[in-house]
């Protein structure tokens, strides 16, 4: 694990850098009154479903496009339209890389409760390699990030808090990354997020 004392920004592996406390109290605050609308049906939040046919234990809800394994659609499982990425949140990204040039038109708004995980994947389905911003609001996770060959080591085990920013571009965009755990209670219910984990990534999809 990064030291817990550490809250300056850290580069993890070239092109990937966590930024602690990145977001304001007040943009948390906006976006977790945002997720509240966006998992609202039609299109709301659910569990996507896996080839497999297992259900992941991450909640979802796309915006731009939906994502379901292992493609992107303009239309959710039900049929609704997806629902718009706002463009202050496309400028959240946009600062978030430094980059006004930073078109994210994907956002996956993800809801950890005190259980749920996500076993290490490559963000592959886009068209792009732009980088991905992830931003954390709530409960601190373990942050898995590993290499671009396969899922094994080497990883680095990063500790994402509430408020947290992390950007994967360049030699990393296509790296390995999970949640092997979130951290039940951490988050500042100051949010409005009184339980749980929230992560949103952008991407850029490459498609029109
Ligand atoms: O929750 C996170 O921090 C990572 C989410 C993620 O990797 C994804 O949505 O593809
Ligand atoms: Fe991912």
């Amino acid at each position: 694990m990064e030291s817990i004392f550490e809250r300056e920004p850290v580069e993890i592996a070239p092109g990937a850098v966590h930024t602690p406390d990145w977001l304001s109290l007040v943009e948390q605050q906006r976006l977790v009154a945002a997720c509240r609308e966006w998992a609202a049906p039609p299109a709301g939040m659910r569990h996507t479903r896996l080839p497999s046919g297992g259900v992941m234990s991450v909640q979802t809800v796309c915006l731009g496009w939906h994502w379901t394994p292992y493609r992107y659609s303009r239309t959710t499982e039900d049929g609704s339209p997806v629902k718009a990425l706002p463009g202050w949140l496309a400028e959240l990204g946009a600062r978030a890389v430094g980059d006004p040039g930073y078109v994210p038109d994907v956002a996956l708004v993800n809801f950890y409760d005190g259980v749920a995980k996500m076993g290490l994947h490559q963000d592959k389905d886009e068209r792009s390699d732009a980088p991905v911003v992830s931003l954390s609001v709530g409960d601190s996770c373990v942050f898995r990030f590993g290499n671009t060959e396969n899922r094994n080591r080497p990883w680095t085990d990063v500790e994402l808090r509430g408020g947290d920013l992390f950007v994967f571009g360049g030699p990393s965009r296509f790296a390995y990354h999970g949640v092997t755990k979130t951290v039940p209670g951490s988050g500042d219910p100051a949010t409005g997020l009184t339980a749980g984990r929230l992560n949103i990534t952008l991407r850029v999809s490459g498609l029109d």
